[in-house]
């Protein structure tokens, strides 16, 4: 491993005092693997959970329930359980800060650095589907990962932005009932599993990094509503950008209470580093903003029982298309929104309604579920409606066993044979989970897996 700074070491051992050799020689530990099964996969029977556990030799993460620690040998982002979302890989430390904020069924939600999607994918499990999850990733190319994340997990009460904490906060004021932070940091925890990351670090980086924290952190006080949680988490060790930046939240915002931390040590621990505290405003807080985004509704928003004529046409097609091959679908409260040919299921959390336009001028990746595109006098159904069903949703399901030829054929992209008298769209699992849509007629399946999605 390439050699630590000086500086580095000099401030973990004025951090660490005697821990410091435990710690140093964790360094020559072999780094952790992780993976978390998504309780949206509620179709797969928990015996293939169980026999993943058994065969991949998985450990429980004593601090996630859904987590486990699987061996370096096994590949399980090669399988296609991955693609079919039956679980997200993910260091094994990262998995505490959303178990510290423990989001609710029916809460709205925002991950505020969320990308790649680690944290925003395990906020979707804890939904349920109930409520809304706002995911925002600040660099557009990894927003885009974010969002596919997203939809491979099935996630379908979930927005994905890509604006600067200032931009978002000015839209959603007092609006999020929970707030996830799991800020850009100097990266310390990582060293060990990613050695550049090293070439990075230096004191000026770490300053830098603290003032950065605090600037977001202040855009994010701004959007949590009385009452409400904050998590906010970094995986770097060092008391700047952890125990001084949330020292010097709660002395600029007196609403704050600080309600628990928590660090994880790669030399107490199985896993790199982590840094999570939450935060909670007080309900009694007196802010000067108003509650809520503009409510104004604007002329040609989509408001419930007042569609646009575009959004009203496509929804028809979408509804013929439902009732010929996913009679069984069940969309949670939402309502359809047209973006370009593009028609999508707007999520609703009960306790407060979410309208079109407040979404008007940011950069959008997904403004809820996507459902089909819309093309001349028809809808296709899209792939993230595919991911967010169940195999009883759809009026044909064809299953493939996950070890088969045929499973690995199809995310390949290539074409499958059925029996004769399958016609139609339908929705291609294995155990239980979505891998896509296929289209059968003529003894075959088309296949309809995205091309930029498909294994080589
Ligand atoms: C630690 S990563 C987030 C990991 C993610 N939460 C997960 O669990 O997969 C921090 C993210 O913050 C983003 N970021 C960088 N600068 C930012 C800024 N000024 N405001 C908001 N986010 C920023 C980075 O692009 C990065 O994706």
């Amino acid at each position: 491993m390439t050699q630590l700074p000086e500086s580095y070491l000099d401030q973990m051992r004025s951090l660490l005092g005697p821990e410091t050799d435990a710690f140093l020689a964790s360094y020559q530990d072999p780094r952790t693997q992780g993976l978390r099964f998504n309780p949206l996969r509620r179709a797969v029977p928990d015996s293939v959970r169980e026999r993943l556990v058994m065969e991949w030799r998985l450990i429980p993460v004593p601090w996630c329930p859904s987590g486990y620690y699987y061996p370096e040998e096994i590949r399980p982002g090669k399988h296609p359980f991955h693609a079919g979302g039956l679980y997200y890989i993910q260091e094994p430390s990262a998995m505490s800060a959303v178990e510290v904020l423990d989001p609710k069924p029916g809460e709205i939600v925002l991950d505020l650095a969320a990308a790649p999607g680690g944290k925003s994918t395990q906020i979707a499990g804890k939904l349920g589907g109930e409520g809304l999850l706002v995911a925002n990733e600040i660099h557009p190319a990894r927003a885009k990962i974010l969002s596919e994340n997203i939809e491979r997990m099935g996630a379908a009460n979930a927005v994905v932005v890509s604006a600067s904490p200032d931009r978002l906060a000015s839209r959603f004021p007092l609006f999020f009932d929970k707030i996830m932070l799991d800020a850009p940091c100097s990266g310390e925890g990582m060293f060990r599993k990613d050695p550049a990351a090293i070439g990075e670090w230096s004191p000026d980086h770490v300053v830098m990094c603290a003032a950065r924290q605090r600037d977001i952190l202040r855009e994010a006080v701004k959007m949590l509503k009385p009452g409400g949680e904050l998590a906010y988490s970094t995986c770097t060790f060092n008391r700047q950008e952890n125990e001084e930046t949330m020292d010097a939240m709660l002395e600029e915002f007196p609403e704050l209470e600080r309600v628990r931390t928590e660090r994880l040590w790669p030399h107490k621990g199985e896993g790199e580093g982590h840094f999570v505290c939450l935060l909670r405003k007080d309900r009694d807080a007196v802010t000067e903003a108003a509650a809520g985004p503009d409510r104004k509704t604007r002329k040609g928003a989509s408001a419930a029982g007042k569609r646009p004529k575009g959004t009203a046409d496509a929804w028809e097609l979408f509804s013929r298309l439902r009732e010929e091959a996913f009679p069984g679908l069940k969309l949670r409260q939402g309502e359809p929104l047209l973006f370009g040919d593009q028609l999508y299921w707007l999520p609703q959390a009960e306790s407060s309604p979410f309208q079109a336009h407040w979404l008007d001028g940011l950069k959008v990746l997904r403004p809820g579920l996507h459902l089909a595109e819309i093309k001349k006098g028809r809808a296709e159904p899209a792939h993230a409606l595919a991911m967010a069903m169940e195999p009883a949703e759809a009026g044909h399901s064809f299953r493939l066993d996950p070890e088969g030829e045929e499973a690995a054929a199809y995310l390949r992209g290539e074409a499958l044979p059925s029996p004769d008298s399958i016609r139609g769209w339908c929705l291609v699992t294995a155990e239980g989970c979505p891998l896509g849509w296929g289209k059968a007629s003529g003894g075959w399946i088309k296949n309809h897996y995205p091309k930029g999605l498909r294994l080589p």
